[in-house]
C-alpha cells in the first residue's frame, strides 16, 4: 500500500527536487515552478529559460540548490546510465527524500536503483515514470517544449490506489506502470536503433524501401520476443511502431540525436535489456543483436 504521497492536504506546497536538468528536467522544472523547487546539477545553475510550446519568447524561472532540505518528491531526469551516478552522488542526503521518481526511457536502471537502495539506512519510495513530452536545447541556450505529451508514473513495487492528488504537477497516475515501460519500450527498440543505424528521421523508416524492409522486420522481431517472454501490450507492436513513426515523421529519434553529437545513446536500455531478457530464456533476436553490436561498436570509437 502506498502511503505517502496522498496524506497532504490539496493545497499544501509541495517540496520537488529534480536532478538532472537537462531538456526534460528542465521541462519538469517548470511545471513545478509553483511548488518550492529545488535543483540538483553539476554546475549549480538556478536560473532557467525555457520556450512554453507555441510561444514565442521564453520564459525565465528560478529554483534554490538543492542542499538535502526534507522533499515530498526527487525527481530523476539524467539519461538512464548516468542514474546510480547521480543519485550516488547525493547518498548522504536521501534520507530526506520521501518519493524517488526516475522518468527517463530505457529499461534496467529501475531494477538497478530499487537494488542499490535495498543496501541504503533510510530508502525513499521508488517510483518509476514514462513521459511523452518533448524537449530539447536549443543553440540559443534556452530548452524549448516542442512536443505536448503526458507524463504517467506509479510506484515500483506497491500496489497503486486511486486517489493520485499529491503527484507532482503534469503527472497522472498508471494503474499497471510496468506495462507502460514494456510498452514504450518496444516501440523505442524499434525506432531507435534503426534511426541511429540509418542516421535518418523517424519517418523514413516508412517512407525508403530498404529501411522499411528493416523495420517490419524488426517489428516482427520485437512483437515475437514480446510474446515469448510473456509481455502483454495494449495494441499490437508493429501497428503501434508505424503510427509512433509517422506522428514523429520530422523527428529525429533520441538516439539518432545522441549518435549526431557522439553522446552515449540509451541503447545498453533499450536493446541491451531486451538481449539481456531474452537471453534469460534462451530466446534469440538475431536484428537486435545485429543493430546493437554495430551501434555499440560505432560508440565505442568516439571514446578511444
Ligand atoms: N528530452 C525529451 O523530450 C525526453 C527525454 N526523455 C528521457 O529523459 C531522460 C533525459 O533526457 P534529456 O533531458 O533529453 O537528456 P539531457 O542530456 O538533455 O539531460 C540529462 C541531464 O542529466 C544531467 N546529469 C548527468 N549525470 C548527472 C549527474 N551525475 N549529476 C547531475 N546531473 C547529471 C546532465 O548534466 P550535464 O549537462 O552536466 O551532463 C544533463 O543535464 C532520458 O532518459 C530521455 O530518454 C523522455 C521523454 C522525452
Ligand atoms: C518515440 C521516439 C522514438 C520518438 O522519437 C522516442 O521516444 C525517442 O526518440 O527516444
Amino acid at each position: 500500500m502506498v502511503s505517502s504521497p496522498y496524506n497532504q492536504s490539496m493545497t499544501s506546497t509541495q517540496h520537488i527536487a529534480v536532478l538532472g536538468t537537462g531538456a526534460l528536467g528542465t521541462l519538469i522544472a517548470w511545471y513545478c515552478r509553483s511548488q518550492e523547487l529545488f535543483t540538483i546539477n553539476r554546475n549549480q545553475q538556478e536560473r532557467f529559460s525555457l520556450l512554453e510550446y507555441g510561444a514565442s519568447e521564453p520564459t525565465l524561472f528560478s529554483s534554490t540548490s538543492w542542499q538535502g532540505t526534507p522533499v515530498d518528491w526527487l525527481i530523476v531526469t539524467t539519461k538512464a546510465a548516468s542514474t546510480l551516478t547521480a543519485l550516488k552522488g547525493i547518498e548522504s542526503q536521501l534520507s530526506a527524500v520521501k518519493n524517488l521518481l526516475l522518468l527517463q526511457n530505457g529499461m534496467g536502471q529501475q531494477a538497478e536503483v530499487a537494488q542499490w537502495l535495498e543496501t541504503q539506512h533510510s530508502a525513499p519510495q521508488l517510483w518509476v515514470g514514462s513521459s511523452t513530452e518533448g524537449a530539447y536545447h536549443a543553440e540559443e541556450g534556452h530548452v524549448v517544449h516542442a512536443g505536448k505529451g503526458h507524463t504517467v508514473i506509479g510506484p515500483w513495487q506497491h500496489e497503486c490506489v486511486e486517489q493520485a492528488d499529491k503527484l507532482p504537477p503534469s503527472m497522472t497516475l498508471s494503474p499497471d506502470i510496468h506495462k507502460v515501460l514494456n510498452e514504450k519500450l518496444a516501440i523505442n527498440a524499434i525506432i531507435n536503433p534503426l534511426t541511429a543505424y540509418y542516421q535518418c528521421y523517424n519517418g523514413e523508416l516508412l517512407s525508403n524501401a530498404d529501411y522499411r524492409h528493416h523495420f517490419d522486420t524488426l517489428s516482427t522481431e520485437v512483437d515475437e520476443l514480446f510474446k515469448q517472454l510473456n509481455w502483454n501490450t495494449d495494441f499490437s507492436i508493429p501497428q503501434r511502431a508505424e503510427q509512433v513513426a509517422l506522428a514523429t515523421a520530422q523527428n529525429r529519434s533520441s538516439t539518432y540525436q545522441d549518435v549526431l553529437h557522439r553522446r552515449p545513446t540509451e541503447l545498453p536500455y533499450i536493446c541491451g535489456y531486451l538481449l539481456k531478457q531474452a537471453a534469460q530464456y534462451d530466446l534469440s533476436a538475431p536484428l537486435t543483436t545485429e543493430l546493437f553490436t554495430s551501434l555499440s561498436a560505432t560508440e565505442a570509437t568516439w571514446s578511444a
